[in-house]
């Protein structure tokens, strides 16, 4: 059974609707319930800037500190975590403009928001993540390289020095006379950091997909299939080394037609994530959009398992709305997957009764107005 990780303590200045709050909570999952627009979607955006990143909504930081306030964001929490005890302090309090958030631990300043994941795993499925089957490729990147992140660290500065070369690549090939020793330069590095990305994706697919197959199949989350495509297709049985000439001699000799294009063709920004439904042998994107939330939550839970069985630790889990779509049986089950998986759940939605099935592994708030308080509507 993997170790609990929990937080015992929230507080919250300046953000969002939130002008100050002070949350003491015990180890159990948090169900939040209020009316629409009361702040819970706030609160787990809170919880997920314990996680390296710009947290559940991906919002732009300058959007977060209370409407009105001259000053930024700030969070606390005090959590029970992989390493113990932890007061972990982040946000743009104290911070010039436009500068990235920063993270204190235990009172002391952090070199890297990284320094989060030694202490907390973050996972969260949310409303607008329902598309993810129907929408653009780019997003579906994103939920696969957030799924790597949560296990490797360093995928997020692959990903950003990937990013930061591409564009350096692409500006210089934009100018007549780019100095080709410059451009090889670039050019190894992406193939090195673009394989090394990759290959991180396939690992975690791996992952994921045997723990899919030993995992037992209910029929209440359906299995999913997961493959990446649009990248070196085909060659990723080849060693490392070979991948990474292989991907530098089709950028050497895709310059031009790149330059032409003003962009980069090739590469692992352009490779996408192909799911489907195993039982049903159909591609994820044309199942029904019930058989799609679940696909999804069956995919996350997959995920989180993983992460528990790796890291020892369960996640903390944010699941914002999930109640209100499936049926009484599907959220009873989901309830008790979510319970076995060993780690505190944050949930919200609109009706507590929907929780019902939770008895008293949860303790319950109430959302109203940037304010919580304990119970629920109608408790007690
Ligand atoms: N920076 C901000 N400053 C003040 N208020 C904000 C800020 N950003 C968002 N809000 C407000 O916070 C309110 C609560 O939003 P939140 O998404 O948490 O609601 P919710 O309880 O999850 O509602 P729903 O059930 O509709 O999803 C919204 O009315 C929104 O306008």
């Amino acid at each position: 059974m993997p170790q609990k990780v929990s937080l015992s303590r929230l507080k919250l200045g300046d953000f969002r609707n939130y002008a100050a709050l002070s949350l003491d909570l015990d180890a159990r999952h948090v169900v939040l319930t209020g009316e629409n627009g009361a702040g819970k979607t706030n609160l787990m955006e809170a919880v997920s800037f314990l996680s390296p990143g710009r947290g559940l909504r991906r919002a732009a930081y300058a959007d977060v500190p209370r409407v009105g306030t001259a000053a930024g964001f700030s969070i606390f929490a005090a959590i029970e975590g992989m390493q113990g005890d932890v007061e972990i302090g982040t946000g743009t309090f104290g911070t010039e403009e436009g500068q990235a958030r920063r993270l204190r631990l235990n009172g002391t300043n952090a070199k890297a928001i990284d320094e989060l994941l030694d202490h907390l795993r973050v996972l969260w499925l949310t409303p607008a993540m329902d598309g993810l089957f129907t929408g653009a490729s780019g997003d579906r990147r994103r939920f696969l390289d957030r799924l790597v992140l949560s296990l490797d660290p360093d995928h997020g500065r692959r990903a950003t020095d990937f990013e930061r070369a591409m564009r350096s690549r692409n500006k210089l090939l934009s100018e007549p006379g780019a100095d080709p020793v410059w451009l090889t330069g670039l050019e190894r590095q992406l193939a090195e950091l673009g394989i090394a990305m990759a290959l991180a994706r396939n690992e975690m697919l791996g992952l994921l997909a045997a723990l899919i197959d030993r995992s037992p199949d209910d029929g209440t989350f359906p299995k999913a299939d997961l493959a990446l495509s649009g990248f070196l297709d085909g060659e990723w049985h080849r060693p490392a080394f070979d991948l990474e000439e292989e991907y530098l001699e089709r950028l050497r000799t895709g310059r031009w037609r790149d330059g032409a294009a003003g962009r980069t063709l090739e590469g692992p920004h352009r490779s996408d994530l192909l799911i489907r439904h195993r039982a049903k042998d159909i591609e994820a994107e044309r199942c029904s959009t019930g058989e799609q939330k679940a696909l999804l939550v069956g995919l996350v839970l997959a995920h989180a398992r993983l992460v528990a069985d790796l890291t020892g630790h369960a996640p903390v889990l944010l699941l914002d709305e999930i109640a209100a779509h499936l049926d009484a049986g599907r959220r009873a089950a989901l309830f008790d997957i979510v319970d076995d998986l060993g780690g505190q759940a944050f949930m919200t939605g609109t009706d507590r009764a929907m929780f019902s099935a939770l008895g008293d592994r949860a303790q319950f708030l109430t959302v109203a107005d940037g304010q919580v308080f304990e119970g629920g509507p109608g408790h007690g």
